[in-house]
């Protein structure tokens, strides 16, 4: 057994945070987590998720008729701020709620809240952009760390793409960790270093922004109604929620209780950075957890002489599952709960 010497700043985010009950969620409890699920072998910092938007035709609807004659010089055609800093931002931009109409921004932004909320643990979003690329905007490579846990593009552009580039680029987790696994016989390209997503219509990208990342420079067109066109933002405010029958006070009060020993026992363990979403299913019958659901992980272990970064990790794991999984509710006639705990590390 490896001594356990290191004090980090292991923060759980529930200590400072109120609960919240997602009744609008309530409809949607998907099928139950097989018990005892493993955690994560290796974070996850990229989630792609196709045809994320039902209202995606429609958006882009709105913008085609605004921009549809450009000897029509409409008010509402001068909305753009065009970014540019030296070197590092160029582009066309405008705050979305302002651009669409207000019932289709609420919309985009409830089912934007609604997977935050479910599959991020994510209760809140930055006000989102509109950003348009047309030849030559590019985003060169930037982190975002403290704008929240995740970053998202949903892709408005075309299908028919007229320009290259224009994908978003984001580094790859070895190379911020290179010498470890360096090896003098082989060469590295741009695909070995930094992963490429299309701008593909109605695509929805979730990233960590903390890692490096940027835009590949558009080449080709000048017109905005065929540029790349996208609404990016970072969801924000990992905070605990339930579903189900357990009131929200005796929810709150057991989770207390399991968090706050974990709170104590993760401080003794390796240093780590990132957030873990894990999402308890509560017994009606017994008010016990009978799975764990692994939602996102994006915890990396920062260097500590005594650990690996695999036995950090493991470590961590192993201490939410004994903690989370020990959890004791209150038993509830009405049914089965589930209970959804993000743990930031900072
Ligand atoms: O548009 C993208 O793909 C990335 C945008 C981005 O990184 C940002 O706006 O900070
Ligand atoms: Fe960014």
């Amino acid at each position: 057994m490896r001594a356990l010497l290191r004090v980090h700043r292991t923060q759980i985010g529930i200590a400072t945070r109120g609960y919240a009950r997602a009744t609008r969620l309530q409809r949607s409890v998907p099928a139950a987590a097989a018990p005892g699920q493993e955690p994560p072998a290796e974070a996850v910092h990229l989630r792609i998720h196709e045809r994320f938007y039902a209202g995606a035709a429609a958006l882009r609807e709105h913008f085609d008729k605004r921009f549809a004659n450009p000897l029509e010089a409409r008010a509402d055609r001068f909305c753009w701020d065009f970014w540019h800093v030296e070197n590092q931002y160029t582009l066309l931009r405008t705050p979305a709620d302002r651009f669409f109409p207000r019932v289709q921004y609420e919309a985009l932004e409830d089912a934007l809240l609604e997977f935050g909320e479910r599959q991020l643990g994510c209760r809140g979003m930055s006000p989102a952009w509109v950003a348009c690329y047309v030849d030559g905007c590019r985003q060169e490579l930037h982190t975002d760390a403290p704008h929240g846990p995740w970053a998202f593009v949903l892709s408005l552009t075309p299908a028919q793409r007229a320009f290259a580039g224009g994908d978003t680029l984001l580094m790859q987790p070895h190379v911020l960790n290179y010498w470890p696994s360096f090896d003098p016989s082989a060469g590295l390209e741009m695909k070995h270093l930094v992963t490429a997503v299309e701008p593909a219509f109605n695509r929805l990208i979730v990233f960590d922004p903390r890692l490096p990342h940027g835009v590949r420079a558009v080449e080709g067109t000048r017109d905005p109604r065929r540029a790349r066109l996208v609404v990016t933002g970072w969801f924000t405010e990992p905070t605990p929620f339930f579903t189900g029958a357990l009131a929200e006070g005796a929810a709150a009060q057991a989770l207390g209780e399991a968090t706050r020993p974990l709170s104590e026992e993760l401080a003794e363990l390796p240093p780590c950075a990132g957030t873990v979403v894990v999402r308890l299913r509560v017994s009606g019958a017994t008010g016990g957890v009978e799975a764990l659901e692994w939602l996102t992980d994006t915890l990396v272990p920062l260097p500590a002489a005594e650990y690996s970064a695999a036995d950090a990790r493991g470590e961590v794991f192993a201490a939410i599952q004994r903690r989370l999984g020990g959890a004791r509710f209150p038993p509830c006639a009405e049914g089965d709960s589930e209970v959804t705990v993000p743990l930031v590390f900072e």
